[in-house]
This record gives C-alpha cells, sequence and structure tokens, in this order.
C-alpha cells in the first residue's frame, strides 16, 4: 500500500484533519512525521500540512526551510516525489524555492477565515488529476499572509480564487510545477474532504483531491 508522509514543525496544527483525509478518504497508509526525520525515499507522496510553523516568525514558512528537511525535500521534488503543501505548507515551498512567487499579508490586513469558490485551472498530476478542467468547488480559506505575488502569471494546474478573498495576484489560490506533481495551495482541502465538514449547499471541494490520489498512487505514479 502506498504510503503519504505527513510533516509537522513546531507550530503546524491541521496535520491530524489532513492524516484521517488520507487514511480515510484516499484509503492510504499515511504517519505524522518530524519535519528533521523525513526521509523521502521510504514514502510515495508527502504533504507538508498548514498551521503556523515557528509562529510565523520573520515570515510564514521561512523558518522551516532552515531544518534540512528542506534538503530532503528538493531532493524527492527533484526524483518524482508528488508534494502537496497546504496553507503553511504552500508558504513553505515558496520559502524553500520549490514553487514560484511569495505569499504576501492579505490585502486587508487582517486573518480571513471563510468558505471561498475555486475554479480547478488545467487539472493534471497525483493531487488535481481528478477534477474537471474549470470545475467550481468550495474551500475554507484561513490565512493572515495568502496573498500570491509572482513576476509572471503561473502556468499549468493551478486553482483560482473565484471571490478573491486576499488580493492574490491573477486570483492565483493555487500553483504547481512539473505538470501537478508539486502543488501548493491557501485553501484547506483536508477541511472539505468530508460531506459533513461543508456548510449546506456547498460541495466538499477536498473530497475529489484526496479521492483522486488515493487512485493515483495505487496505479503506481
Ligand atoms: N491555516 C494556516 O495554515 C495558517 C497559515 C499561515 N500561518 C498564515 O496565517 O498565513
Amino acid at each position: 500500500m502506498p504510503r503519504v508522509a505527513i510533516v509537522k514543525f513546531p507550530g503546524t496544527n491541521c496535520e491530524r484533519e489532513t492524516l484521517e483525509a488520507v487514511r480515510r478518504v484516499a484509503r492510504l497508509d499515511a504517519l505524522i512525521v518530524r519535519h528533521d526525520e523525513f526521509d523521502w525515499r521510504a514514502w510515495d507522496a508527502l504533504i507538508i500540512p498548514g498551521g503556523f510553523s515557528y509562529g510565523d516568525y520573520v515570515r510564514a514558512g521561512v523558518m522551516a526551510t532552515w531544518s534540512k528537511f528542506s534538503e530532503a525535500l528538493r531532493e524527492g521534488v527533484e526524483n518524482g516525489l508528488p508534494v502537496l503543501g497546504i496553507c503553511n505548507g504552500f508558504q513553505v515551498l515558496t520559502e524553500a524555492g520549490v514553487l514560484p512567487g511569495v505569499l504576501l499579508p492579505n490585502e486587508c490586513g487582517c486573518f480571513v477565515a471563510r468558505w471561498v469558490r475555486l475554479r480547478i485551472a488545467e487539472p493534471k498530476g497525483p493531487w488535481l488529476g481528478g477534477y474537471e478542467d474549470g470545475e467550481i468547488v468550495w474551500m475554507p480559506v484561513a490565512h493572515g499572509e495568502g496573498r500570491w505575488w509572482g513576476l509572471e502569471e503561473p502556468r499549468g494546474p493551478s486553482l483560482r480564487y473565484v471571490d478573491n478573498p486576499n488580493g492574490s495576484r491573477w486570483d492565483i489560490a493555487g500553483v504547481s510545477v512539473r505538470d501537478g506533481q508539486v502543488v501548493g495551495m491557501m485553501p484547506h482541502p483536508e477541511r472539505a474532504a468530508f460531506p459533513w465538514q461543508a456548510p449546506a449547499g456547498r460541495n466538499p471541494g477536498g473530497l475529489k483531491l484526496f479521492e483522486w490520489l488515493g487512485k493515483a498512487l495505487r496505479a503506481g505514479w
């Protein structure tokens, strides 16, 4: 059975929900792994979950990249390991230089926590490949530093806000590289992985991500 590592830094706080989504929806083996014990060779996929690694000091996500985890992350990516960064995990991936752009404080200067609609663009790869191109899904966001900014409009698989909650350039909610092998996203799929998590009238937008991940890894992605 394929195995998914969910890496934890001091201050990570979404690892448990992520673990449940991977185990129950993707139906894969998964464990929470300390950042300094992560060895990419032992896993079939890696998720960097949300939270406040090192208290978001300096800039959200940057201190996590000073861990030796960074080296394992880069080697894993180069060797084809599927990697998903959720919220603070997305911040870690941009700070590590694995994904393009930066995540700046929200335009409102406030923490934004609400359900948003997302448009899935050019879905491909082990994380997003289960969605239809242009599909609209609901997921919650909860962040203070989620305003994506970059010099060039990201290409390839991405997630776009329908109602941009933070001022992100090009309505970017998530970006990818290597044809969707590595994805970073500010919305929380693990908080929208079960029907009971979604408010009435909204689809649980993360359900397809985890279902597809299970299929993709079992098919030997
Ligand atoms: N939910 C989270 O992962 C929080 C993200 C990050 N610490 C921020 O506030 O920007």
